[in-house]
Parts: C-alpha cells; structure tokens; sequence
C-alpha cells in the first residue's frame, strides 16, 4: 500500500535571499538594487573595491542596518519587521568573526571560546568544557586551550577567533575579512578552515574578503560588489572567465579601469585651486 506523508516536508529554500535592496546611510545611497541568494552549505565571497560596500551587505545580513528598500531573507523570514527579541533569536543563528578577529587578551583560549556559551547559554560547566574542547579540537588547537592571546602566533588567533564564532553551532557564518593581516601560509590554513568546517558543520558562510586567490579556491559563489552595486556573480570560474572590464580589471589586479580609484570629490580646482587636469586636456 502506497504511504502519503500527510506532512510533506517542503524543500529548504535559500538561507539568504537578498530581493533588490537599496541600502545606505542617513540620506546617502550606498548600495541600489542587490539582489542574490545564498543556498545552505555553499560559501559565498563579497569581493570588490575598498569602500564599495561589503561590509555594509554584510550589515544587511544581520540587521544591524536596515533596507531603505527591498527584503533581507534569513530562512525565510523578513528581518526588517522583527521586534528586538525575534531578532536576536536570529541572530543566535549566525556566527560573527569581524575585521581581524580580535580575542580578548585577558581571557584565556579556553575562555574566549567559552564566552558567546556563557553569555547566550545557561549551559552546566562540564557542557561548557565539552563544547568549547570540541571547537578547538575542531581548528586544531585543543592543546592550546590554556594559553592566553599574547602566547599565541597571528594565525592561531584567528583559528580561535573562528572556533568562538562557531560556539553556538550556527547556521550561518559571517567573516569579515578573516585573512587580515595573515602571512601567505597561516592565509592558506585559514581559508581552507573555513570552507572544511563550513561542509562538516553543515554550515552556511559568507566571507568579506579582499584575498581572490584563496577565496576563489574555497568559494561556491563570489558576488563582486563596486559602484553601488553588485556588479557581477557567479561561481569563482565564471568570474576568472568573465569578459567585463570591471571583473577583469579586479580578478587581475590593475589599477585602471572601470572602478574608481577616487571617491567622487569636489574637484582640484575647489579644493586646492588648482587647474583640473580634466579641463586642462
Ligand atoms: N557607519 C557608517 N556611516 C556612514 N557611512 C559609512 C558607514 N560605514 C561605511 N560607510 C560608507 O559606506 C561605504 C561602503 O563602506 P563599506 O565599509 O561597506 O565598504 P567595504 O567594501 O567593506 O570596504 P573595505 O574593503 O575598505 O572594508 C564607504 O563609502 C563608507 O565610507
């Protein structure tokens, strides 16, 4: 006899969805009409020029700023509408390493992995020592729990700075620039980090980086964001391959091109009286 689940079980849709947002601060437009969607378990790249604002999407992401217009996805479920205590349930779902991924230089390895249990848990002690042994073990620094951030390289500091931002098991990792400042080698270590706990974990991640040659090694989908937008994405082939000057210019690092060096400025002649070389032609 043939069994009919009378609750079938929808296929998951994307983790993120981002539907043609315009985004910016006060009244200046730093982002017009982003769209892109992140499926769960991929690694998603937000490459671009300095000041381009991916680091503002990744703001969108979290809520920590708001649409001017369009919709931020998270599982589904609009950010903008949520009350302060929907939010911050969602965002016990996502695991943060911001810019350099500082530790707290006054409390241990152990303790700096231990504090997002201490401070979103009531989790009993001996839970607390599993779990936070589990993530070190998991970036390979269990041994180190007992040293404090001085006593430890670059490179292991970022490692503990990720197993505290997978502390709370997310379902989403948000690293904001997590190669800062990393010498070629510990870079590489990292990069692959993520993406190997990124696929054991069942996680999702999002990575803000300016590192194209590890991050196209580790990524599902690069978004390449630059003047006001996102200006091309696909996979990290399809960005290598790509034939618009903007990518181009970026994939290959050269200083000319379609992105702008300069932040649009009074012109020379306002600023320092001087005739603009663009009259001057
Ligand atoms: N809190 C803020 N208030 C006002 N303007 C801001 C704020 N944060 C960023 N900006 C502006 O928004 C634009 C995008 O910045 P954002 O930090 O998102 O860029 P980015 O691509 O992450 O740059 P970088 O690679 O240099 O970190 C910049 O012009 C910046 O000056």
């Amino acid at each position: 006899m043939a069994f009919t689940d009378p609750h079938p079980t929808t296929p998951a849709g994307p983790l993120i969805e981002v539907r043609d947002v315009t985004c910016g601060y006060a009244d200046r437009i730093i982002l017009s009409n982003v769209n892109l969607s992140l499926a769960r378990g991929k690694v998603l790249a937000l490459i671009g020029s300095s000041g381009g604002g991916k680091t503002t999407l990744l703001r969108l992401l979290t809520r920590q700023l708001k649409p001017v217009s369009g919709q931020v996805l998270f599982d589904g479920q609009d950010l903008a509408p949520m009350n302060q205590e929907q939010l911050y349930a969602q965002r016990r779902r996502m695991g943060m390493l911001f810019q350099f991924g500082a530790l707290f230089s006054d409390l241990s390895v152990f303790e700096n992995v231990a504090f997002p249990l201490r401070e979103h848990t009531r989790l009993s002690e001996p839970m607390i020592r599993d779990l936070v042994l589990m993530k070190l073990n998991a970036v390979g620094l269990r041994g180190a729990r007992d040293l404090m951030p001085n006593e430890i390289s670059g490179g292991m500091a970022r490692r503990v700075a990720l197993a505290r931002a997978i502390a709370l098991d997310p379902d989403l990792v948000l690293y904001d620039e997590p190669f800062a400042g990393l010498d070629p080698i510990s870079l590489g270590v990292t990069a692959r980090l993520i993406r190997d706990l990124n696929d054991a974990l069942g996680l999702t991640s999002v990575i803000v980086t300016h590192d194209l040659h590890e991050t196209f090694a580790i990524a599902d989908h690069v978004v390449m964001v630059a003047n006001g937008g996102v200006v091309a994405q696909g996979t990290p082939e399809e960005l290598k391959a790509s034939t618009d000057p903007l990518v181009r210019q970026f994939v290959n690092a050269q200083s000319d091109g379609p992105v702008r060096f300069h932040q649009p400025a009074p012109t020379m002649h306002d600023d320092f009286g001087l005739p603009d070389p663009e009259e001057a032609a």
